[in-house]
């Protein structure tokens, strides 16, 4: 292959090429003029700006930055950052900040803490590093050390989860990287991430390589086998990401090539298929994949042009740069000359771009799961969707015209607008309360956020002395408590009203609407089959009330933990919950939560009393008779039962349904002759304890499990915004053709590419693997090899991810700073 090259090329190539120490010169002093013709589409591209600085797979010069002493050797300095990054892990990167709107003024929906709080932030997300960035700078430079040492194998294999993080965080930095440019501002730490994950792809990249060249001997001149340059029609092997298959071939031949070896079905090389027709990812072609450097190629009447690219100039040998650790200890014998095979073997295939793919769910998560079906591991489950559309369709009602007359709400209420009633128009408070109060969901004007507001109509604030309590509730929080943000009064309802100001939890019952309404009838009857108790036995009618089925014990002790353990807060905060009933207490999921704080402490405050914490005491025994009273109730499923008549009877009923320790934790709190402490109900509760405990800690694996799948897809939605707002657009700075020309024009070939490829006979090619891969390897920068062929297939580029990725940023960001 190696002289066919040279032959085919010496017949019909014309090159273009820089000698060698000028691929090697600094770039400031390389004149990008390679002879284009000026009426060639590539002169955009060639005339990129931006190249040099291009360091998220610009290897060489991701270790000279790296290391700033200009020394080229970046590998113990490698190790050094990597080692100093596992420190930094408090740092958080925030996910493409180019997304986050800079006005967030124009809308109250955007959130403005996100902006303060990544100061450093430019538009090009060079920020702080995160955790994971630190932990993934470590693995990865972990996984270098071990893949330099030839004898740690097993080690590497197994060290293979840390380093896919590190793989995922890469994809972060080096977009930064190719955004930020000339960057000193880009912590260091990042450039180590970058090149340690980029010397891991790469070396990804050889071992694919070798097996390719052991798996196709044909294809590869033996004097070639386990070099790092197999393509003999480049001069100066630094300088060629870009190479014509039709050095070898026309593109229809190479095309025919490719599919006898690339069906649909065909399994490749790190698990990937490849899109069958025309374009296909380097790894399942012929063509070798260790051209490490920039030649770019342009077919002019007929001739082919190859241009070295503006990163050629200060490209070095990319293999021998990037596989070993020059000054790791575990090669001694390497110093500046680097086997690129040694530590090929120590890298397993396994490790090829899983950082970048979620990994399916674990096992624990999968068992949990009510359907053990395909989908689930890739879907979130129903149930879990409809309870998340359903929220976020209640949090998003708005008024009809209808409703709003007849609620006749101000537009704006202090800081707060769009306000949404919960409830019918002006309810009497409670009982104890006798006033009259509404609640209402409204966003706030210069956060966005949701909030619950309760307004007491017409109170007037004696005293602001009671400040002192509402401080105390501000700063209470708790699971079970829903938080008070801040108090006002307001004359914007026409009257002197309150409004004390909640987290809002849309879709929240209280627990008199959830466990003490009489279920719905159909024709006048009770469904027997509902609940579930067995119908028609005499037992399961003797359960019934009217409210439905008496509760399971096991719900009831969910309700009694949550309870005390939010009452435990408020004791130990020196508070009493004052109105503990059933229709203060909201009910979100499984989750419990006292609504109504801090309400009756300050329409119920004397400002004449000196100490106003004076009769805490009481009113926390009297919130545990409450209490008492409530889970009595539940019991029971009536709310009658507590009345005083009633209390022995229902005391019956929980003893003959439920277990003695129920009865005992109601008899207890039921006992007011001695004083009574929350934390005395621990005992009772026991090893029930352990039982919620596991629950919520197998929900929290759970809903992890599906962060991380729907991380993935956030971040591949991100990639598909910056492709889309790039593709197709109709015209940019009054040129027409930008998203044809350029970059952009290899954008647009890897969009066809991605989403537009074609079975054999022609039918459209749809792997949602294949899409996901690419859009993966594009994200990581991968120096692998993708093959796009321009629509009317008479040319073929062949371009690295890395390269992509950089266009793709380029691009983006010349969108960006149009935009601001
Ligand atoms: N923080 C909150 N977040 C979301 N919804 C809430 C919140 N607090 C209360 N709600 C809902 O608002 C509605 C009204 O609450 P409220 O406490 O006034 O109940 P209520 O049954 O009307 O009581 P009352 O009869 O004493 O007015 C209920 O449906 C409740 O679920």
């Amino acid at each position: 292959m190696y002289s066919q090259l040279n032959l085919t090329c010496s017949h019909r190539f014309y090159m273009h090429w820089p000698c060698s120490n000028t691929a090697a010169m600094d770039p400031i002093f390389f004149s990008p003029s390679n002879g284009i013709p000026s009426e060639s589409k590539l002169a955009t591209y060639m005339n990129r700006q931006n190249v040099a600085q291009t360091s998220g797979y610009g290897l060489n010069n991701g270790n000279v930055n790296v290391n700033g002493n200009g020394n080229g050797n970046g590998f113990s300095l490698l190790n050094l950052d990597a080692s100093l990054a596992v420190n930094k892990k408090s740092q958080v990167t925030p996910q493409s900040p180019e997304f986050i709107p800079t006005r967030i003024s124009s809308s109250p929906n955007f959130y403005p803490p996100y902006h303060m709080n990544n100061g450093l932030n430019g538009v090009n997300g060079l920020t702080t590093t995160t955790a994971a960035a630190a932990a993934a700078a470590a693995a990865a430079a972990a996984a270098v050390a071990t893949a330099a040492a030839p004898a740690s194998a097993s080690t590497t294999s197994s060290s293979s989860p840390s380093t896919a993080a590190a793989a995922v965080t890469v994809s972060g930095s080096s977009g930064k990287l190719a955004n930020g440019g000339n960057s000193a501002s880009i912590l260091s730490m990042q450039k180590t991430n970058i090149v340690a994950t980029v010397n891991i792809t790469q070396q990804q990249q050889q071992q694919q390589q070798k097996q390719q060249q052991q798996q196709q001997p044909a294809l590869v001149n033996d004097s070639v086998v386990g070099s790092s340059a197999p393509i003999a029609i480049i001069p100066n092997p630094a300088a060629a990401p870009f190479v014509s298959s039709m050095s070898a071939q026309t593109p229809l031949k190479a095309r025919a090539a490719m599919m006898r070896q690339d069906s649909p079905t065909a399994a490749l090389i790190g698990g990937e298929k490849s899109p069958p027709h025309g374009m296909t990812p380097h790894g399942a072609s012929p063509i070798p994949t260790t051209l490490p450097a920039s030649v770019h190629q342009e077919n002019v009447g007929g001739t082919i042009y190859f241009y070295p690219t503006a990163n050629a100039q200060n490209s070095q040998p990319v293999v021998n740069s990037v596989v070993v650790d020059a000054a790791h200890p575990a090669h001694p014998a390497h110093h500046g000359v680097v086997s690129a095979v040694a530590p090929l073997s120590a890298v397993p295939s396994q490790l090829l771009y899983a950082g970048h793919v979620y990994p399916g769910p674990a096992s624990n998560v999968i068992t949990m799961q009510p359907k053990t079906q395909l989908e689930s591991a890739f879907f979130m489950p129903d149930e879990m969707r409809s309870d998340i559309l359903g929220r976020n369709e209640i949090s998003n009602l708005i008024m009809d015209a209808a409703e709003a007359a007849q609620h006749a709400l101000p537009l704006e209420v202090d800081n707060y607008h769009a306000l949404y009633p919960l409830e019918p128009p002006a309810q009497p408070m409670h009982t104890k309360l006798t006033l009259p109060a509404s609640t209402y969901r409204a966003t706030h004007n210069s956060t966005g956020l949701k909030y619950c507001l309760r307004r007491l109509h017409g109170f007037r604030l004696q005293s602001t002395k009671c400040m002192t309590l509402v401080e105390m509730w501000k700063k209470l929080q708790h699971t079970n408590v829903v938080q008070l943000r801040e108090v006002f009064t307001t004359k914007a309802f026409g009257d002197n009203s309150l409004v004390l100001v909640y987290d809002y939890y849309p879709g929240s019952q209280t627990l008199l609407a959830k466990y003490f309404t009489p279920a719905p009838e159909t024709n006048g009857y009770t469904d027997p089959f509902q609940g579930e108790a067995r119908p028609f036995s005499h037992k399961s009618n003797m359960q019934r009330t009217n409210n439905g089925p008496l509760l399971p014990e096991s719900t009831i002790w969910s309700i009694i933990m949550q309870l005390t353990a939010g009452l435990r807060a408020i004791h130990q905060a020196g508070l009493a919950c004052k109105i503990l009933d059933p229709t203060k207490i909201i009910v979100t999921g499984k989750r419990v939560r006292f609504s109504s704080c801090c309400i009756s402490d300050i329409t119920q405050f004397d400002p004449n009393a000196a100490n106003p914490l004076a009769l805490v005491n009481m009113h926390q025994q009297d919130d545990l008779t409450a209490l008492g009273r409530l889970v009595l109730a539940l019991a029971c499923r009536c709310l009658q039962s507590v009345q005083r008549d009633n209390v022995q009877a229902s005391i019956d009923m929980v003893t003959r349904n439920y277990s003695t320790d129920l009865r005992n934790f109601i008899v207890y709190l039921f006992t007011t002759n001695n004083r009574r402490s929350v934390t005395d109900l621990m005992p009772m509760i026991g090893a029930r304890f352990y039982t919620q405990l596991d629950a919520l800690q197998a929900q929290v694996d759970m809903q992890e499990d599906e962060l991380a799948k729907e991380m993935e897809n956030g971040r591949l939605y991100r990639i598909l915004v910056k492709l889309n707002s790039i593709n197709e657009r109709p015209d940019f700075n009054l040129d027409c053709t930008w998203s044809e020309t350029g970059d952009r024009y290899m954008l647009k070939l890897f969009r066809d590419f991605l989403f537009h490829s074609v079975t054999e006979d022609g039918r459209p090619w749809l792997d949602h693997a294949h899409i996901v891969q690419c859009l993966n390897k594009l994200d990581a920068g991968s120096i692998e090899r993708v093959q796009l062929m321009s629509r009317d297939e008479q040319s073929v580029l062949i371009v690295s991810y890395a390269e992509l990725k950089n266009c793709l940023e380029n691009a983006f960001s010349e969108l960006m700073s149009a935009a601001n």
